[in-house]
């Protein structure tokens, strides 16, 4: 049966770079090779020359192209990827803004914060004159303002990345950068009718973790700059709107026949990730049914919008990626940001005198709590597990809830929903969280483990990421209760640290870390990145929030 859930079409921009991703794998090798990097680039002469050029290229019987006829038909007619970007120099950087982390004593660890202010610099972008005159010819959508790029491999803006670089901004005193951030998820959402994964043209299939409305509200609270949170609302009710309807949206009736309507995670693609394309035709090689073979590149690519690619936490048999279903699976940390979304929703709209608003949003906001309470939470394991959905492409006929339908294994994102405000102001619900986080086994020396599933996926043991760190931390400190901060700050001593440690053997802040050993992290599809744009906002934000004093030991 073919699928019948929506699906982008793909330009030929795309469709070409793909097959010279393709070659440049059969010819050079896969020694270095990223597939991204050929997705990338951009076009010196329009499509049809220069794929006719690349057509009459001499070729063997099995298909290669000689390295020296590929390299030269990529300098003469292909431009790198970075060259699609113009480095930009953030007018309101300066090297130690006034009242920059006032409870930062220790010299050491002050002259290291200052250098990962610094860093706001060397990954500062704007698109290039050209992505604008001639956007058919680049992958790179042409943002109207500037914007800070996560590093390395990742040249373009990230949706939920953006979050952590806002609130790094925010302690870095940097607010134009972060509102112009703002602006730019603004365009993509008015253009594409969701907030795409990232700002390229392979990302408009999906859209990744929302956290618009909190990035609003960041930078709302440090700036009180009322016109932005104007310009951001109606982007603010049509991703409210995208992530609460069609495909996304589940219905799931408890015990006493009440319905909870939830969101899930589910990419309008079943085709190869452009950016991948070569690693997700090799997975599926085996797939000899077609329509089988679009479902599991959907998979693939809704777990992608998850922002949590990959992990065992998609995978029906942990480990196994051929078994990803992440449109079967209920997320906890998906649900959580919506909540988020509508309580920020709300709070904007006080803000703006629109009373309606608010309240509409803070009725949502009270069944979407109640929906999390009944659906994911489990009182006896003390935190929220995500919920496995009968197999089935549409969620409107709705499902019985049945608890059994739990996905009980341990992940940080269990621990995602003390974040927000509902469930972090509840005394009694944060006193069981922190006794259940203490002993989950998630939290080692020098972080959080993402799983405790060593399944060689970036998302999984023995990773620790920068978001996930951050919000769990933040959420504790929120609680007000005094054992919560305890370990909140108990966990950013330690991130602090491994990231420290690292910055100082190789000079460079890392996608990741491995918390086991206090090293950068790996697994996955492509080689450590450094940067990096969300790592940085998360060290910034912490060292705002509990200072490092004199006397505390940073080691490294
Ligand atoms: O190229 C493979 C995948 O790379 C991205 O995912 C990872 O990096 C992102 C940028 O830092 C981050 O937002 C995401 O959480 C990471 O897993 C990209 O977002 C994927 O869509 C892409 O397939």
């Amino acid at each position: 049966a073919p699928s019948t859930s929506p699906v982008y079409s793909k330009t030929p921009l795309l469709s070409f770079l793909e097959r010279l991703q393709e070659t440049a794998l059969a010819t050079l090798g896969p020694k270095d090779f990223d597939a991204k990097f050929y997705i990338d680039m951009s076009l010196r002469f329009p499509l049809p020359v220069v794929e006719n050029v690349f057509d009459c290229l001499p070729r063997s019987a099995d298909g290669t192209v000689s390295p020296s006829d590929l390299e030269g038909f990529i300098a003469k007619y292909l431009g790198a990827p970075e060259e699609d970007l113009v480095v930009v120099e953030p007018p309101d950087y300066v090297p130690e803004p006034e009242g920059f982390l006032p409870k930062v004593k220790h010299p050491a660890v002050r002259a290291w914060a200052l250098q990962v202010h610094a860093l706001w610099r060397n990954l500062s972008r704007a698109v290039s004159g050209s992505v604008r005159d001639q956007p058919d010819l680049h992958t790179l959508l042409p943002l109207p303002e500037r914007f800070i790029i996560p590093g390395s491999r990742f040249r373009e803006v990230y949706y939920w990345d953006s979050y952590w670089v806002i609130r790094g901004l925010l302690a870095s005193k940097m607010y134009e950068t972060a509102k112009g951030i703002v602006i730019n998820l603004i365009y993509l959402m008015e253009k594409y009718g969701h907030i795409l994964n990232g700002a390229r043209s392979y990302y408009t299939n999906r859209s990744q973790p929302p956290l618009l409305s909190a990035m609003v509200r960041a930078i709302y609270s440090c700036t009180h700059d009322i016109g932005l949170v104007q310009k951001t609302f109606p982007a603010l009710l049509k991703e409210h709107e995208f992530w609460n309807s069609g495909i996304h949206q589940v219905v799931v009736h408890d015990a006493q026949a009440e319905s909870h309507y939830l969101s899930r995670y589910y990419a309008m693609w079943d085709k190869p990730r452009p950016e991948s394309s070569t690693i997700d035709k090799k997975l599926a090689s085996n797939i000899t049914d077609g329509y089988e073979k679009q479902q599991f590149y959907r998979e693939v690519a809704s777990t992608a919008e998850s922002g949590w690619d990959f992990s065992s936490r998609w995978m029906r048999k942990p480990g196994d990626i051929m078994t990803l279903a992440t449109t079967s699976i209920l997320p906890v940390d998906l649900n959580t940001y919506i909540l988020g979304m509508e309580l920020d929703i709300s709070f904007l709209a006080k803000a703006s005198g629109n009373h309606g608003i608010a309240d509409q949003f803070l009725e949502a906001s009270k069944a979407r709590e109640k929906a999390i309470r009944a659906i994911f939470w489990n009182e006896k394991e003390g935190q929220w597990f995500d919920y496995w959905l009968d197999n089935c492409s549409s969620g409107k006929e709705g499902q019985n809830f049945e608890s059994g339908k739990q996905n009980q294994a341990v992940f940080c994102s269990n621990f995602i929903p003390l974040w927000i405000e509902p469930f972090n102001s509840d005394e009694k619900l944060v006193e069981t969280v922190v006794g259940s986080l203490r002993s989950s086994g998630l939290v080692l020396d020098a972080g959080i483990t993402t799983s405790l599933t060593n399944s060689g996926q970036q998302w999984d043991f023995p990773n620790g990421w920068p978001p996930v760190h951050h919000m769990i931390v933040e959420g504790l400190v929120l609680s007000g209760s005094d054992e919560a901060r305890l370990l909140a700050e108990q966990i950013a001593v330690s991130w602090i640290r491994t990231n420290y440690a690292v910055y100082k053997k190789m000079g460079v802040m890392h996608e990741k870390y491995d918390v086991k050993c206090g090293d950068y992290g790996g697994g996955g599809e492509y080689v450590p990145q450094t940067g990096f744009g969300w790592t940085n906002g998360v060290v910034l934000a912490f060292l705002e929030e509990f200072g490092w004093p004199h006397d505390r030991d940073i080691g490294g």
